[in-house]
């Protein structure tokens, strides 16, 4: 092939290419640079050649010069590069030899990521958005209504629905389980920004060294191991919506610091950038921990604590609320039911076991447990004695045999073994006052037990 058709060959294929191609001799001149790209760069062909590398790089038109890299390290380098248009490229450029193993060429070809990155930010946004559909679809399928009987919930329920759509501040108190978590949000969705984000934080979860490009956000470059396009915060993310900070309690004094600054300032920077940036958002607050307490003994800040105590709610525990706990056990119940296809029952006698016990874990107990005797339980009826020991106060007893009563004058071995069963039966089922228990607790049968004790009882 002559050597000027090969030449039109390769302008052609050069044109034609999507990437951007520039080619620069051993001294980083530029020798051709393609000029269907020159938007990307924001320069024309005619302003580049024969200029070096060097000269466009100190003008800003990219930054870093791949070429001049590739001329100091003699290799094949990539690398991303900014340009004067403000876009982001991806390069990668190669050295061409002579043969003296100097360098003759440098052909680089750049691509432009910007769209690439926009893209990429729109699709953690929608991720972003669809974590919380699934949070609102997650709650609507395990339908996370609030069940409740006591009168101090329905109170409770009547504040969350005169305060929703006020905008105001909410601090959630309560136990661990009692549902605090359930009821920010309810009150999310009770709120004008329903449709706008519910951003939820766990305060405990967050470490210290990240609590602020967590919360803040960050500029592209701002730290080793940053996205390069930077990072929106979660206070951010909340803007419009609402911010749900769980677990408000666990955060150190240095970070009540800095909450407590973007509280009263209502602005915040991204970590790595001096611009002020604002997000207005309906904050609620929760915690398990006594905040009063804690400010008494310099543990949180008071002037925190004000800004986060305008609407106190505090949820009471299970054990206050006896008459929930029949309620959520059967809610519970009919849940897994359905969702594991079955049709298990509770035993009257398990529910009087249920509302005894103290529940230290609360709803969550509650709910976590059904669900395990739904699925662990052979029988469709589930009685006191599938209960795990915990339910049951004081631990499994066995009647001391010096307890027991002294032979009667002339009394039969028969009469005394029936006065010993009805010594051991009796003294079980005060322990354990359900026929099931004992007949599990002694080995025989729940009829065998029942019959025993109605005689040994009536006597
Ligand atoms: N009244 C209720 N009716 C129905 N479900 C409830 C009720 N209260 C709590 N729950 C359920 O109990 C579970 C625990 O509730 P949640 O996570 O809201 O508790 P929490 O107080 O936020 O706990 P923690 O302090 O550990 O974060 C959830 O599955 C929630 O849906």
């Amino acid at each position: 092939m002559e050597n000027s058709s090969l030449h039109s060959l390769i302008e052609t294929i050069v044109l034609t290419s999507n990437n951007n191609i520039t080619i620069t001799n051993g001294a980083g001149e530029i020798l051709y640079f393609n000029p269907k790209h020159w938007t990307v760069y924001g320069v024309k062909q005619e302003d580049c050649l024969g200029k070096t590398v060097y000269e466009l790089e100190a003008k800003g038109v990219f930054n870093p010069s791949i070429t001049a890299l590739v001329i100091k390290k003699k290799q094949q380098v990539e690398l991303m590069q900014q340009t004067l248009t403000g876009k982001t490229i991806m390069t990668t450029a190669y050295p061409i030899f002579d043969s003296n193993n100097q360098i003759q060429f440098v052909v680089s070809y750049a691509q432009d990521q910007t769209e690439i990155n926009k893209l990429h930010l729109q699709y953690k946004e929608l991720e972003r958005q669809i974590q919380n559909y699934q949070q609102v679809v997650k709650a609507l399928r395990q339908q996370e209504t609030a069940q409740y009987r006591n009168k101090k919930m329905e109170e409770i329920k009547r504040t969350i629905h005169r305060v929703a759509n006020t905008n105001a501040t909410i601090l959630l108190l309560g136990e661990s389980g009692v549902g605090k978590s359930m009821w920010a949000r309810k009150i999310h969705q009770l709120s004008n920004e329903r449709n706008e984000p519910l951003i939820e934080v766990n305060c405990s979860t967050i470490p210290e060294s990240l609590f602020e490009t967590e919360l803040f956000g960050y500029e592209p470059g701002s730290f080793t191991g940053a996205h390069k396009q930077g990072k929106k915060g979660l206070i951010e993310q909340a803007h419009h919506g609402t911010l749900f900070l769980d677990e408000i309690g666990e955060l150190s004094l240095s970070l009540q610091v800095k909450l407590l600054k973007v509280l009263v300032e209502k602005k915040f920077k991204r970590v790595g950038s001096n611009t002020d940036r604002t997000s207005h958002f309906r904050l609620i607050t929760a915690t398990n921990r006594p905040l009063e307490e804690m400010v008494n003994k310099g543990e949180f800040r008071l002037d925190l604590y004000y800004r986060i105590n305008v609407i106190p709610i505090e949820i009471p525990p299970l054990k206050k609320r006896k008459e929930d706990i029949v309620f959520l056990a059967s809610h519970y119940l009919s849940i897994m039911n359905n969702k594991y296809h079955m049709e298990k029952e509770l035993h009257t006698e398990t529910y009087e076991y249920l509302t005894e016990y103290h529940w230290p874990g609360n709803v969550r107990e509650l709910e976590n447990l059904i669900e395990r005797l739904v699925l662990t339980v052979d029988s469709i009826i589930i009685y006191p004695s599938h209960l795990p020991q915990a339910l049951f106060k004081n631990k499994q007893m066995e009647p001391d045999i010096i307890d027991l009563p002294l032979p009667k004058n002339n009394e039969s071995l028969k009469a005394r073994l029936e006065r010993i069963e009805k010594h051991i039966l009796l003294h079980t089922y005060k322990q354990y006052p359900s026929s099931y228990k004992v007949a599990d607790l002694l080995g025989i049968s729940q009829a065998s037990a029942a019959r025993k004790l109605k005689k040994y009882r009536a006597e």
